[in-house]
């Protein structure tokens, strides 16, 4: 039997009494105020969070097809880093999973090579881009754990709305990535500083004018529709009206939309402040920290979108889009909206764990009780760190927020009673 005893921790619930946890196997044996057990590992967690372990919808894990970027291992290995032991993956990988047996090979490996659990998402239609739609029920059956075309938009309604109708059947989420391709153009930046960075814009109707499309499509079809990186005021708005309509449909924001916005931009050279969607303006993301405060949008996920340094150099124009966020997600929660008094550490537990495992359905834990599965994450909240490009398990770093100065770093990550990452 492997034992693990995480001596101090404090709970979201408790934080004025420091508890010991004993994990058997995969399981919580005990949990108590001085727990004395002989012959086992000990983690002292020193005043350390613990809680269940985090959960991410959205990550891009590049394997197959692109592991200079990132492979299941080092994905894996940065999201324990993290405090994630869920993760669900974009199917934006080569081959796309768009047929059963494609998708099988990847839940095999993603279960062998993966240090946390790697759920799968499977294409809503072939090669993403395709107009005809993939065989939902059949990849539902084949264990995808829901259906996105994220990278590209979804075009037409038509196909839309068969998706939506073969997600219900399939009883699965459906996400999509928001980008009507006409608006987008070739728009690298939001098109509030386009001109002034003389780069060509992405207008927020990109993403408004297919979320529109697709609520009242999802209030026809009655399927489950997931907002993936939910980026405009607008956007907000809609999400809050068609909830307010019954309408089912939940959303996502990621950390950068949440702490950064287009007055980071300075030159054409930030590439790291380049991704999909685009940083938006100020009164953007104030109203997504809003939506996300009071419920509109549900969730936080990352988007980990690993590029090598090649693919981002260049400037804004020729660099990939995308940034790593596995690693730094909790702490930048932590530090920018929990230590200034914004919100709660119990409000992103539900955003990093409860809400995300009940819209998908997960196993995942979601409370720390005896006899439950000991997938589990501990953050220090009390050192500073300052995030450092030579730190990341990822295999890229691109982020912007290298040198930053955060709080609530992890401290150790346990996935099914095995320790997974230990910080040194
Ligand atoms: N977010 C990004 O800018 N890039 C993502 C794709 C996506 O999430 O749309 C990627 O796969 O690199
Ligand atoms: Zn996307
Ligand atoms: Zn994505």
């Amino acid at each position: 039997m492997t034992r693990l005893l995480i001596k101090h921790a404090q709970m979201v619930e408790q934080p004025e009494q420091l508890i010991d946890v004993l994990i058997e196997d995969e399981q919580i044996a005990a949990i108590g105020s001085s727990l004395a057990v002989s012959g086992v590992e000990v983690i002292d967690a020193r005043g350390a969070l613990i809680m269940p372990g985090l959960v991410d919808v959205h990550v891009h894990f590049r394997d197959p097809g692109q592991t200079d970027k990132e492979t299941i291992t080092t994905g894996s290995k940065a999201a324990a880093r993290g405090g994630f032991t869920t993760v669900l993956a974009m199917p934006n990988v080569q081959p796309v999973p768009n047929t059963a047996a494609t998708l099988h090979e990847m839940v095999i490996h993603n279960h062998e090579k993966g240090l946390v659990h790697i759920e799968q998402y499977a294409a809503v239609s072939a090669e993403l881009t395709d107009q005809s739609i993939n065989d939902l029920v059949g990849l539902a059956q084949t264990g995808a754990v829901a259906f996105s075309n994220d990278g590209k938009g979804v075009q037409s309604a038509a196909t839309m709305l068969a998706a939506m109708k073969a997600a219900v059947k399939a009883n699965r989420v459906i996400s999509a990535h928001l980008e009507d391709n006409d608006l987008m153009g070739h728009g690298v930046v939001d098109q509030s500083v386009a001109d002034q960075l003389q780069v060509a814009g992405i207008d927020p109707l990109a993403e408004t004018s297919q979320l529109a499309r697709d609520l009242v499509l999802a209030q026809a079809t009655g399927a489950h529709y997931h907002v993936a990186h939910l980026s405009t005021k607008n956007g907000v708005e809609l999400v809050r009206l068609a909830k307010l309509h019954g309408v089912h449909v939940t959303a996502e924001v990621t950390p950068h939309h949440l702490l950064l916005d287009t007055t980071a931009i300075h030159t054409r050279k930030d590439v790291n402040l380049k991704m999909n969607p685009p940083l938006r303006t100020p009164t953007d993301r104030a109203a997504v920290v809003a939506g996300l405060l009071d419920g509109t949008i549900d969730m936080v996920a990352t988007d980990h979108a690993p590029h090598t340094v090649a693919d981002k150099a260049g400037d804004m124009v020729s660099a990939a889009f995308g940034i790593t966020g596995l690693e730094t997600c909790f702490p930048l929660l932590y530090t920018h909206l929990v230590r200034p008094g914004i919100a709660t550490l119990a409000q992103v537990q539900r955003w990093l764990n409860q809400a995300p495992a009940k819209a998908f359905k997960l196993s995942a834990p979601t409370t720390i009780r005896v006899g439950q599965k000991a997938d589990l994450a501990l953050f220090d909240l009390e050192h500073a760190h300052t995030i450092q490009a030579d730190e990341f398990a990822s295999k890229s770093v691109n982020t912007p927020f290298i040198g930053e100065k955060v709080y609530g770093m992890t401290v150790a990550t346990i996935v099914d009673g095995q320790l997974v990452y230990r910080a040194d």
